[in-house]
Order: C-alpha cells, then sequence, then structure tokens
C-alpha cells in the first residue's frame, strides 16, 4: 500500500519564530487553526526560540523540531483534487480527470478550524476518499500558498488558496482610464506578494500612441502591461496565453469589460461568470464567495464579487511605501526613520521625484492612498 508522508521544515529565524511559525500553518490549515496552534504547548529551545509540538486528536501534528507533519494519506484509495467552491460544510472538489465531489472534511482537519470558518479553501489542493455517489472525505489540504485572505472581527479569512497571478484590468476609455486606481489594485496586489499584470482592454476606443507614456511607467517598474480589446480580439491571444495553465484572479472596476474578457477567451466561461455574478447582486459588497472555473487551456480563473472590486484588504498607512516598488530603494534613506515621505525635509523619496528617478503622478497616487484618500 502506496504511503504518503510529508514533512515540511519550518524555517525559524530569531525574532521573527512565531510570525513563520504563524505563515508554516497558515499554508496548511488557515489561520484560525495557526492561532490556536500557537496556544498550545511550547517548549522553549535553543536561546530565544520557542519550539512545541502540537497533538490534535491523537494524531502529531507538529514535532518538537519543528517539523510540521501532514496527516498520512493512502494513495491507493484517495485522489488528488482541486477545491472549486466551499459551500457551507461541502467544498466542491474537481480530481484530475474533472470529475466532480461534493466533499465532506475529515474530522481531524475540522479541529484544526475554529468556530465559523472552514478549514478548506477554495483554491486548496487536497487528497480526498471518493465515496461513491459523487460524494467523498477530505483527508488532506497541501501546504497554501497565494492567498487572498480578509480579516474580520480580528481574524483572517482565506477566500482563495494557490493563486498564481492576478490581473488587474483597465479600460483605456468608457470609463476613462484612471492610473490611480490602478495603482490602488497594483497596492493591493503587492500586499498578497501575488504577481500582477497590467491589462487595458478596450484599445479600440483610443490612439495607442495616447497610452504609451503610462504603460512606459508601468514597464519600468517591472510589471507586464497587455493592451487589449475583447471588441476587436487585439491581444487577446496573448491574454489567453498567459492565463493558460495558471489561476488567476481578474480584478478591476466595474465596466472595464472583465466578463467580455473572458467570455472571448472562453466562450461558455463566461456564461457561468455572468451567473456567478447575477447570483451575487443581492449582496453584491459582502458576498466574498470565491470559485474557480477550470480553463480549457487548464488553469483556472477565480471571480468573486468582492475580489473582482477588490474592496477587502485594508492596508496601514505605514505599509504603503513598501508596496510602491519605486519607492522602496529610497524609504530607508530618509533623515527621519518615521519619515511619511510627504511634508519632511531631507526625505529622500521626495528628492527622487525632484529629480524624476520616481514618477510624479505615481507619488501623488502613493500620498492619495497613505492619507487614506477614496479613489
Ligand atoms: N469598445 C469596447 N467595448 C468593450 C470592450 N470590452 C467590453 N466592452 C463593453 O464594456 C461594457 C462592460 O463590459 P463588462 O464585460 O460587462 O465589464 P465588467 O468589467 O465585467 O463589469 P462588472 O461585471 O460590472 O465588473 C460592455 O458594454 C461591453 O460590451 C472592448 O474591448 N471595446
Ligand atoms: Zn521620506
Amino acid at each position: 500500500m502506496a504511503r504518503k508522508k510529508n514533512k515540511v521544515r519550518a524555517t525559524f529565524r530569531k525574532n521573527r519564530e512565531v510570525r513563520t511559525r504563524e505563515n508554516d500553518l497558515t499554508r496548511s490549515y488557515g489561520d484560525e487553526a495557526a492561532e490556536d496552534h500557537l496556544q498550545g504547548e511550547r517548549i522553549s529551545g535553543k536561546g530565544d526560540l520557542t519550539r512545541k509540538r502540537t497533538v490534535v486528536g491523537g494524531e502529531l501534528i507538529e514535532d518538537e523540531a519543528g517539523e510540521y507533519i501532514l496527516p498520512d494519506v493512502d494513495t491507493s484509495v484517495c485522489r488528488p483534487g482541486r477545491v472549486l467552491r466551499v459551500q457551507g460544510l461541502v467544498s466542491i472538489v474537481r480530481d484530475d480527470h474533472g470529475e466532480l465531489f461534493s466533499c465532506a472534511t475529515r474530522r481531524l482537519l475540522k479541529t484544526l478550524a475554529t468556530d465559523q470558518r472552514h478549514v478548506v479553501a477554495a483554491g486548496d489542493h487536497v487528497w480526498f476518499r471518493p465515496e461513491g455517489d459523487g460524494e467523498g472525505i477530505i483527508e488532506r489540504v497541501e501546504p497554501r500558498r497565494g492567498l487572498l485572505s480578509r480579516t474580520s472581527r480580528g481574524r483572517r479569512h482565506v477566500l482563495v488558496a494557490n493563486v498564481d497571478q492576478i490581473v488587474v484590468v483597465a479600460s483605456a476609455a468608457e470609463p476613462r482610464i484612471k492610473p490611480n486606481l490602478i495603482d490602488r489594485f497594483l497596492l493591493t496586489a503587492e500586499k498578497t506578494e501575488i504577481r500582477p499584470v497590467v491589462c487595458i482592454n478596450k484599445v479600440d476606443l483610443v490612439e495607442p500612441a495616447d497610452l504609451m507614456p503610462l504603460v512606459g511607467v508601468y514597464s519600468q517598474l517591472g510589471y507586464q502591461v497587455l493592451l487589449v480589446s475583447a471588441t476587436t480580439g487585439q491581444n487577446i491571444d496573448q491574454l489567453r496565453e498567459l492565463l493558460a495553465g495558471r489561476d488567476t484572479v481578474l480584478s478591476g472596476q466595474s465596466g472595464v469589460g472583465k466578463s467580455s474578457l473572458l467570455n472571448v477567451i472562453e466562450p461558455g466561461l463566461g456564461l457561468r461568470v455572468q451567473t456567478v455574478s447575477t447570483e451575487s447582486q443581492k449582496g453584491r459588497h459582502t458576498t466574498t464567495t470565491a470559485e474557480l472555473f477550470p480553463l480549457a487551456s487548464g488553469g483556472h480563473v477565480i471571480d468573486t464579487p468582492g475580489i473582482r472590486q477588490f474592496q477587502l484588504w485594508d492596508v496601514i498607512p505605514e505599509e504603503v511605501p513598501g508596496f510602491f516598488r519605486e519607492l522602496r530603494p529610497y524609504v530607508s534613506r530618509c533623515r527621519y526613520p518615521d519619515c511619511t515621505h510627504t511634508h519632511e525635509d531631507f526625505c529622500a523619496v521626495k528628492d527622487a521625484v525632484a529629480d524624476g528617478r520616481i514618477d510624479t503622478r505615481r507619488y501623488e497616487s502613493f500620498t492619495q492612498i497613505a492619507a487614506g484618500d477614496e479613489a
């Protein structure tokens, strides 16, 4: 019988130990579980390192050495799958052949979730035990990366896991292009550390040359920029290629053409996307149930109204400079360690703006966001 046992080595670093452990556990079981683990048994190790051993339901989840042990899975009966969406206690899991299963979650894993939140999130890679009739039991959740989450009542709720990229969609016209809004979307993408791509749609409505200065700024910052038109099909192949085999969140202001782009990339998919949007009209800003839509080319697009508009991530003013790529090299060179880079003298950021090393418009975006101004 094939048994699969995985050990994920937790990296310990002085001072960052607790955070690192939180991240490690978060990747695997979600934040709520992580919080509980951290309240668990602690054993002092060398220096200021603190180590603990966690046992849940009689099963060892983590040993003193910080080895994180995933539950055993009997691979002769269990199958790998992907969670497309979570509906209450049921997760819709798609196996490698595209077959769908309504899965409950094994009790051991549930122990790791606390009160309201499910331990399984949309996008999770799982091992599940098929139980016939399109049903199954999730036995194990693989470690996560690329998380989109939301904080509610002081807890982080994972909306979707294992996202590869965020495509920030803007439109060249109707609605007119709003660079500051692109910056806001990029900032939230930077916060998640998921690769952002800028996609400007409706280029059929403008002179391409008019977009070049803006495209130049983003390209220089290292962002990939695509100029497309859902109407004429311009560069749609490029966008299709970008989505193939990856898990992508499409976000952007309402009306920029996200649904239209998905429709031309994959007819039929758009229809389903429409259904989701219509269903969620009632609670437009509160619906956060993420759903993965498999693409014929492999990969998925992830759609939820909340994620589309990107209103879920709160950013505190002090972290804003870190999310502007071009500001990062300068922030540590200001005279005052708590420099806000707005009104201070001897500010390396302002100096860089003054002599053109930082784009003025981007700097203005930065000051607006850091001041907490509405878009
Ligand atoms: N001229 C032009 N119009 C487009 C293009 N793409 C979409 N549109 C139009 O823009 C409008 C909005 O498109 P949608 O696809 O609904 O926009 P959306 O971003 O999905 O909007 P939400 O669902 O509200 O988030 C529709 O009337 C489309 O026909 C394009 O490339 N060129
Ligand atoms: Zn400064």
